[in-house]
């Protein structure tokens, strides 16, 4: 679906293709467990986080060079574009990359390469946020803030990711202290498949202006209200959440009840070469399965580009807006 909008929850390894994924491992040497991609997508069935982690994690041994990252940056910026992406604020996990001796700058660099043509190749600005891998130390959270110094200008923001069971936002206090005495931006995964308590602490301890899913607020009537109230922006994910089996199936998925009381709802991909689609594609299967009509689809895309950071150009965040307004559906 081509309609105008900002992706704003998007992990750039999980967007890493099978093709893409052997075509590395041949070019840097790297043996992979799976005779080919068929095989290799076989694999794509999980339990839960925790088994789609284990894939996503070891996945990337093929990732090694800049130009491997910024490869795998301008594949997904093409996709995108195709499905009407004009903005995306994206994820990157460095420690998934320093813990097996890549270092940070050859992560920046190789994408800060491919969002600097970003604008001109494929028409959508960008900005990247860093997470933290939240079943790791707060100390490694901390060194990671440390050796992305020399790079801060290419990161708009920090985040909180990986498995969010018994990782309370909490435990990374004093990482996102120091990201916002450096000027950064802050969110932070939370209720995904962790209690809504988290949600609570991600924006009273950390301080986060969006959550990452956020899913488990619904279980928190008084929560709700304060999101609602607070105007807190939540990047909901509902094909990951179908693929992680959070929901059962996409047309229990609580989009419809969560936009209907008020939430600040926008639709995002996560892991779409894992879970079955860019965000163009979500909106459309949550358009079928939940039966939205084009308001509420309209109403998601101007949502995105308002919880978008793009306060230091109200300008483009104008011009994106006007063009959802002017956006005819086919
Ligand atoms: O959906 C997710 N949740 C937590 N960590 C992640 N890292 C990649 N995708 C995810
Ligand atoms: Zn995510």
């Amino acid at each position: 679906m081509h309609l105008p909008k900002a992706e704003l929850h998007l992990h750039i390894e999980g967007t890493l293709e099978p093709e893409l994924a052997f075509a590395l491992a041949a070019r840097n040497g790297v043996d992979l467990p799976y005779a080919d991609t068929e095989e290799l997508r076989t694999a794509y069935l999980f339990d839960d986080l925790q088994s789609f982690l284990d894939l996503y994690y070891s996945l990337m041994a093929v990732l090694r060079t800049e130009d491997d990252f910024a490869e795998l940056a301008d594949a997904y910026l093409a996709r995108a574009a195709a499905q009407g992406v004009r903005h995306a604020e994206i994820f990157f996990d460095p420690q998934a990359h320093t813990d097996r001796g890549v270092p940070i700058g050859t992560v920046i660099g190789g994408l800060g390469r491919a969002l600097d043509r970003s604008e001109e190749s494929h028409g959508i600005s960008t900005q990247l946020i860093m997470c933290f891998l939240r079943d790791k130390s707060a100390e490694s959270a901390l060194e990671t803030l440390d050796a992305a110094k020399p790079y801060l200008d290419r990161i708009s923001a920090v985040g909180l990711d990986s498995a969010e069971v018994g990782h309370p936002p909490a435990k990374f206090r004093e990482v996102y202290a120091a990201a916002t005495a450096l000027g950064l931006r802050k969110v932070a995964h939370a209720g995904e498949e962790g209690p809504p308590e988290y949600i609570r602490e991600a924006l009273d301890v950390l301080g986060v202006e969006r959550i990452d899913h956020g899913l488990r607020c619904m279980e928190d009537p008084d929560l709700v209200d304060r999101l609602v109230s607070e105007r807190i922006p939540l990047t909901l994910c509902p094909l990951s959440n179908v693929r992680l089996r959070a929901v059962d199936v996409l047309e229990q998925h609580p989009l419809r009840s969560m936009m209907d009381a008020g939430l600040l709802c926008t639709v995002n991909s996560d892991d779409p070469a894992y879970f079955g689609g860019y965000v163009g594609d979500t909106f459309r299967a949550v358009y079928e399965a939940l039966g939205l009509d084009r308001e509420q689809l309209r109403t998601l895309a101007r949502n995105s580009f308002e919880a978008a950071f793009l306060d230091h150009d109200e300008e483009r965040r104008a011009r994106y807006l006007s063009e959802v307004e002017a956006y005819a559906f086919d």
